[in-house]
């Protein structure tokens, strides 16, 4: 019998599922700066086993900007596994990688002004410590190495954000500034209703606050969403689910 290292695992799905994978948290462990994730070597040809398994209907569903998220999933290789994005929170989705994928782009979303940008900017060179992530339709401020700067660094994204098209969301010490209009859930469910997703069972994992967005799209489409510790310990238990799945499938 196949021996399994989580069995507290929820139950493997059924090959018309459609999975719907964050980054950070729960593919990736978390690392103390968004530069410093390690990959692990089996994700990349994971993924893509599970995407011909799955008729393509694989997504990554991050935070991250768009070329981060594709350059992570391919490891150190050379091309990016064939599976869908919705990067940064749900705003931008990308199927490049997907072949005979129709998946449209959703309605353009707001950029923040550049005095936003330049405010974060002097913002976190006042406060040695703090770490600026830029992506394109916002800002992440990081303060895992100095936490006792979360609250004013929330309060001055607040400022910024308060009765504009954009929002600020908490996160793993840090706290990001993004559009009001798309979350992970929009992207989920934008993504279902065009093939390889359509008409499949959508699942979900997911680690933090934003990702309950996708979980929930995922339930009111008949799916269902894992969130990390509570299904799963961390992201060797997730990995190890979805190595479990590939196996079951034709190589
Ligand atoms: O939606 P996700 O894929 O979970 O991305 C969420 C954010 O993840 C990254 O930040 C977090 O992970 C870093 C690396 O482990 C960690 O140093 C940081 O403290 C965490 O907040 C990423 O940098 C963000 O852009 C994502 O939004």
């Amino acid at each position: 019998m196949e021996h399994n290292a989580f069995p507290d695992s929820p139950p493997l799905p059924q090959r018309d599922a459609a999975l719907f994978l964050d980054l950070d948290g729960t593919l990736l462990e978390i690392a103390p700066r968004p530069d410093a994730v390690v990959v692990p070597p089996q994700l990349p040809p994971l993924l893509a086993r599970l995407s011909a398994g799955l008729g393509g209907a694989v997504a990554i569903v991050t935070g991250r900007g768009l070329e981060v998220a594709r350059a992570l999933t391919r490891g150190g290789l050379a091309g990016t596994p064939p599976i869908a994005f919705a990067a940064e929170h749900g705003t931008i989705i990308d199927a490049s990688a997907l072949p005979g994928a129709a998946i449209p782009p959703m309605p353009p979303p707001p950029f923040p002004p550049e005095a936003w940008r330049a405010a974060a900017e002097a913002f976190v060179e006042a406060r040695p410590g703090l770490l600026l992530e830029e992506k394109k339709h916002g800002f992440v401020l990081h303060f895992r190495a100095v936490p006792e700067r979360g609250e004013e660094t929330a309060a001055f994204l607040h400022g910024l954000a308060a009765g504009s098209e954009f929002q600020v969301l908490p996160a793993h010490a840090a706290a990001e500034l993004r559009p009001r209009a798309t979350d992970k859930g929009v992207a989920v469910s934008w993504l279902m209703r065009h093939p390889p997703f359509a008409g499949r069972v959508p699942i979900f994992i997911g680690d933090d606050v934003t990702d309950e967005f996708g979980i929930e799209a995922c339930k009111a489409l008949g799916g269902t969403g894992y969130r990390i510790p509570r299904d799963f310990p961390g992201p060797a238990a997730v990995l190890h689910w979805l190595g479990r799945i590939a196996e079951r499938m034709p190589a």
